[in-house]
């Protein structure tokens, strides 16, 4: 039985599991002067997929490198599956990390490193089974400085996943997958899932993000900018009109935040009744909204947003 409920409830709530595997608190990270991470709070319950996303320089990588035990936090309190991160012996070996650069030794071929780094993990698996899972076989006996961009990053899975860890960190998973790797990879963490696994994942690719996760920590600056499921995030927000208006023209009859180029985004609870009075204004000046566009917020918006936010 999946140890959650998907899409149900609210937040935190809906999460099934009473003990989180991951549980962070109050947590700070400061480099030098710098505060790179700010009073942050969130927890992963067991089988959840967790998406920690956020703009550049948020503060996501040194966060989750304080999760995995590679970083010590300035203050605060972590607990990854009931221990403290700088507990090596008790967590090492549960969880699988998928880096953005695994860095693995170009000479050694696809299955001597699945075997070693595996074997290192002190989990068990059969390797030539996860160089199968990966769609790797035909390359078991190629030097890893031979594979394509694609190829690396489906070892670097292949070793994350070995033996089943109970906690999976995915850092741009699909970054250089074409479509068909990307869906065999997300099938196999399905698979995981299913066996109960929790993921904790980070990606700019935010579809896959609003698609797969059940949660969504949306950082910024240091700090959560907003947590919730999917439809928390899209559902509060206001809907979403952009267009652009040629060099000179008037300002917008309604509050738009100006982008480049003459564009503009307009966030609005009543949709219709702005469109009507912008379409009706543009009417009047003889202008034409150039690449207008209208809809519910999506994830991305919630990005543009962050954007265009001077806070
Ligand atoms: N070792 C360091 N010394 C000083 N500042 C650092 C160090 N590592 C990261 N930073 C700064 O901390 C902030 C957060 O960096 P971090 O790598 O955690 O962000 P991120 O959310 O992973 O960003 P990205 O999406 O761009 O990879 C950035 O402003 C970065 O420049």
């Amino acid at each position: 039985m999946r140890p959650l409920l998907r899409g149900v409830g609210s937040g935190w709530d809906g999460v099934m599991s009473t003990t989180p595997v991951i549980d962070v608190h109050q947590l700070n990270l400061a480099y030098g002067d710098f505060h790179a991470v700010k009073d942050l709070s969130f927890r992963v319950g067991q089988g959840e997929l967790y998406a920690l996303l956020g703009t550049n320089g948020a503060g996501k990588t040194s966060t989750l490198e304080i999760i995995e035990g590679h970083r010590k936090a300035t203050s605060g309190t972590v607990s990854v599956l009931g221990h403290s991160p700088s507990d090596r012996g008790a967590v090492r070996s549960r969880m699988g990390i998928m880096l953005q650069e695994s860095g693995f030794s170009p000479d050694l071929t696809v299955r001597e490193t699945v075997g070693l780094i595996g074997g290192l993990s002190r989990r068990v698996d059969d390797v030539d089974r996860v160089i199968d899972v990966v769609d790797l076989k035909r390359k078991a006996t190629t030097r890893v400085s031979q594979l394509s961009g694609g190829e690396k990053r489906r070892l670097d899975f292949a070793t994350a996943v070995y033996g089943g860890p109970e906690l999976i960190f995915l850092d741009e998973p699909t970054t250089g997958l074409d479509i068909s790797s990307r869906d065999d990879l997300w099938r196999a963490v399905d698979r995981l899932r299913e066996d109960g696994s929790t993921i904790v994942l980070t990606t700019h690719y935010l579809e896959e993000a609003q698609q797969r996760a059940d949660r969504i920590g949306l950082m910024h600056r240091g700090t959560f900018h907003r947590e919730g499921t999917v439809a928390e995030l899209t559902q509060t927000l206001p809907a979403v009109i952009g267009f652009r208006l040629p060099a000179g023209s008037p300002p917008p009859p309604i509050p738009a935040a100006a982008a480049s180029a003459g564009a503009f985004t307009v966030e609005t609870f009543q949709l219709q009744f702005d469109l009507r009075v912008l379409l009706d204004w543009a009417h009047q000046q003889g202008l034409e909204l150039a690449d207008l566009h209208a809809g519910p917020t999506s994830l991305d918006d919630v990005f543009r947003a962050i954007g265009a936010d001077p806070a």
